[in-house]
């Protein structure tokens, strides 16, 4: 068994996901950083990969007081459970993923994590171990669902989002399109790594809502089971 995996990620109209730089760069707007928060507030858990925590050092807070008030007294933490895939341990120590906001934070790392990292990042989150070079995405989730995440939102970012499509780990996608071009063959896009090759392999999707927000358009997508 798995959380229900949806993934949220705002993109330019030429599909980057932020310069060839990998700066972060505004693509929402007010209106869809609020669908964002609500989107994370409805959520148990909210997973990012490591190459976003260095890149944008995200806090991955509910930023409502509302929204976060609403979660307590349905009994939840303030904030989801904080997740990072982070397979060798190189979670800063001071990243505010693990210091900004209360509640449980989580680095899943794997076997070939440095020890002395563990050690370093048990400090601050709960280590789960799963995998030998890179973290075993599929047993990760198991692990999560067991510990009672029924709904988990990705954040990001192109890497961590390609292995889950490419191993049959996601269930929906919504994707924001900024009004704007950000181009750059080299710019992260949403589902990067080494992508299918096969037409039979390719991820099949369907429209389940749309919505205009903020001079672009939000696109929800259901994953076909195949
Ligand atoms: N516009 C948006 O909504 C967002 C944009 N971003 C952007 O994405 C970029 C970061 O993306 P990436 O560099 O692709 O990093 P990423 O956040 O996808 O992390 C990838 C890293 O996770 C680790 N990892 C461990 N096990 C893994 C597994 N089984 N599968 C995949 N990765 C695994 C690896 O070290 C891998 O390099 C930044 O430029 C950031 O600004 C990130 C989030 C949202
Ligand atoms: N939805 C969305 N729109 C954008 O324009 C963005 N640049 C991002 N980036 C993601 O948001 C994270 C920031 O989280 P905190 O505000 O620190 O909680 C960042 O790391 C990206 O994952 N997202």
């Amino acid at each position: 068994m798995r959380p229900f995996v949806f993934i949220n990620i705002a993109m330019s109209a030429d599909g980057k996901i932020s310069t060839r730089e990998r700066r972060q760069v505004r693509i929402s707007g007010t209106e869809d950083f609020s669908r964002v928060d609500r989107i994370k507030a409805e959520s148990d858990a909210i997973m990012v990969g490591i190459g976003t925590v260095l890149a944008d050092d995200p806090s991955l807070t509910v930023k409502s007081p509302e929204l976060r008030a609403g979660r307590v007294a349905a009994g939840k933490d303030e904030h989801p459970i904080r997740i990072v895939v982070d397979s060798a341990g190189r979670t800063p120590t001071d990243a505010d993923i693990l210091h900004k906001g209360t509640g449980k934070r989580i680095v899943a790392v794997s076997r070939a994590a440095p020890r002395e990292r563990v050690e370093a990042l048990a400090e601050h989150a709960d280590v789960i171990v799963a995998g030998d070079e890179t973290v075993d995405l599929a047993a990760l989730l198991a692990e999560l669902y067991r510990q009672g995440v029924r709904r988990l939102m990705v954040e990001g970012g192109g890497t961590l989002i390609w292995t889950l499509f490419e191993q049959g780990l996601v269930d929906e996608l919504q994707t924001f399109i900024g009004n704007m071009v950000i181009g750059g063959k080299d710019a992260p896009t949403p589902a990067d790594g080494t992508g299918f090759l096969r037409e039979e392999d390719f991820t099949r999707l369907r429209i389940i809502g749309t919505e205009r927000l903020d001079g672009g358009l939000l696109i929800r997508w259901g994953v076909e089971k195949g």
